[in-house]
């Protein structure tokens, strides 16, 4: 028997959550599939778990910091203590959010979907058809294509480590090898990121020259060249990077993650897809099938960060509720680097700015001598703000150093807003705080 809803979010990740606890709450029969625990990406495997174990690498640095300067003695991560200090955090998860699905009315079924008519899905035995279903699968790290990739480890297992291999060697420097590698090696391990050309291509290239010296610190070995193959025997693990070999004890994949369609079955459905993209409106409905949408890093409209798959499902929404026709605006989607210290961005780089056309002021420096960087005894601190000329208006802003991570909030109002550098520095900001610093920043 075919069990009907009005809406059927795929995954339970931040988008699923959004979408289904809204159509929830207007009424509407709802259903949520996952096949792993409930909670998605950013509470179970990415955001959330890193960052509580970041809290214990943020602590050992400040002690590094301050040593000599008042403070004495020695600590260290206990790796073990910190996972379960994490795990206080994640296990709960996926109860709460079933029991929350419970209370609102929403069928929960645990298996992998695939589609089976233009509006139906079967998971296992389970038959479900629904007026309107989401994609919200979330994102898988990419396929790489070369020999030996299964003996790749993933994100996901990195941050359940019960200890800590001596060696870790990242295939790849964007975002989840510079958090990770930071992590590992604050905690102990010796560390290697392979990156084919600069590391860090997401951020301002000045940024992370000033932020490099924190890896250099610590130990962290970056590598340029491209892995072309991994090889395992009983004794070793051997990364292939052209004619070097690299043997180390675990080797993560931080090469890109891509849209998780492939379980899906797409074609049943009549969805189009083309170079592992869904074919969407703008609207984030499917071109070919007007009963599915999807959302967050399924959809990959905007980039692949949790407040954009939350966007979206409120995007996916009210287009399905209202017929409103609403589009994202991804105008100022704020990113942080959890790396200690962290690095943060919103809106254009300098290079998408001259590209554009603009007509800009850049004002930059580092500034390890500012109170925000003296206070913390801490040597990493710099800023780039780019300022239209005319309008005022500010383009893009790039921080490194302490409280980056939340001074960035600050630009991100101002970049989706349209706020001038002349509103941020006309805001008194509480003082001595990272705030404070907004109109030093802003020249
Ligand atoms: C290590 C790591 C760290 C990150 N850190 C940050 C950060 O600090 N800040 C930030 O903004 N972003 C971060 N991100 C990105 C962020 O986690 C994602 O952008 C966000 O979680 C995506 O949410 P989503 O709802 O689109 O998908 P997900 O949360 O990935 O949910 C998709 C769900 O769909 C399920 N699924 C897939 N296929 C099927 C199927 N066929 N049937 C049933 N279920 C299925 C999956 O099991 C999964 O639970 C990080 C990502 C990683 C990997
Ligand atoms: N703090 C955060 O917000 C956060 C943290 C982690 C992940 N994420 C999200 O997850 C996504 C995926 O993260 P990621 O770090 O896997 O991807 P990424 O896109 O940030 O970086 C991947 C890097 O790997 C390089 N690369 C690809 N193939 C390679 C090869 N064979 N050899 C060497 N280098 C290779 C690429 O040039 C690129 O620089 C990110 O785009 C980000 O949006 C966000």
């Amino acid at each position: 028997m075919t069990d009907k809803f009005d809406f059927i979010a795929i995954g339970s990740g931040t988008a699923a959550q959004v979408a289904v606890h809204r159509m929830a709450k207007a009424g509407k029969r709802c259903a949520v599939i996952d096949y792993r625990p409930y909670g998605g990406t950013c509470a179970l495997r990415g955001c959330d778990p890193k960052k509580m174990l970041v809290s214990g690498e943020e602590v050992v640095a400040a002690f590094s910091r301050m040593r000599g300067h008042g403070i004495d003695g020695d600590i260290q991560i206990n790796w073990r203590d910190l996972q379960e200090f994490k795990r206080s955090f994640t296990d709960p998860v996926p109860d709460k959010q079933q029991a929350r699905y419970e209370r609102a009315g929403v069928a929960t079924f645990h298996g992998k979907a695939r589609f089976v008519g233009s509006c139906s899905l079967a998971v296992d035995s389970d038959l479900l058809e629904a007026d309107h279903i989401l994609i919200a699968t979330g994102a898988q790290p990419r396929t790489l294509d070369i020999e030996g990739e299964t003996h790749l480890t993933h994100s996901d297992v990195f941050l359940e480590l019960e200890k800590l291999p001596e060696h870790i060697l990242f295939v790849g420097g964007g975002y989840i090898a510079a958090e990770l590698a930071h992590l590992a090696a604050r905690a102990g391990a010796k560390v290697t990121i392979v990156q084919r050309g600069r590391v860090l291509q997401a951020f301002d290239p000045d940024i992370v020259e000033w932020l490099l010296p924190s890896f250099e610190r610590l130990g962290i070995e970056i590598v340029d060249g491209a892995v072309t193959g991994i090889t395992k025997d009983a004794q070793s693990l051997r990364v292939h990077v052209g004619d070097q070999q690299l043997t180390v004890d675990m080797a993560v994949h931080s090469a890109g993650r891509v849209p998780a369609l492939e379980a899906l079955d797409l074609e049943a459905a009549n969805i189009a897809a083309a170079n592992g993209r869904l074919l969407l409106t703008p609207q984030l409905c499917s071109e070919t099938n007007e009963h599915v949408y999807a959302a967050g890093d399924a959809a990959a409209s905007g980039p692949p960060l949790t407040p954009v798959s939350s966007h979206d499902a409120k995007v996916v929404v009210e287009n399905i509720l209202e017929g409103s026709g609403r589009e994202p605006n991804y105008m100022g989607v704020p990113s942080a680097l959890f790396t200690v210290p962290p690095a943060a961005r919103v809106g254009l780089l300098e290079k998408e700015a001259c590209d554009a056309g603009l007509d800009f002021d850049v004002d930059a420096g580092a500034h390890s001598k500012w109170f925000s960087a003296r206070r913390l005894n801490a040597e990493i601190y710099g800023h780039k703000m780019l300022i239209e000329r005319d309008s005022g208006r500010v383009l893009g802003a790039h921080i490194v150093g302490p409280g980056a991570d939340e001074v960035i909030n600050i630009f991100a109002l101002a970049v989706r807003h349209g706020l001038t550098a002349d509103d941020l520095k006309s805001t008194m900001f509480a003082y001595p705080t990272g705030a404070s610093d907004v109109g030093y920043m802003l020249g």
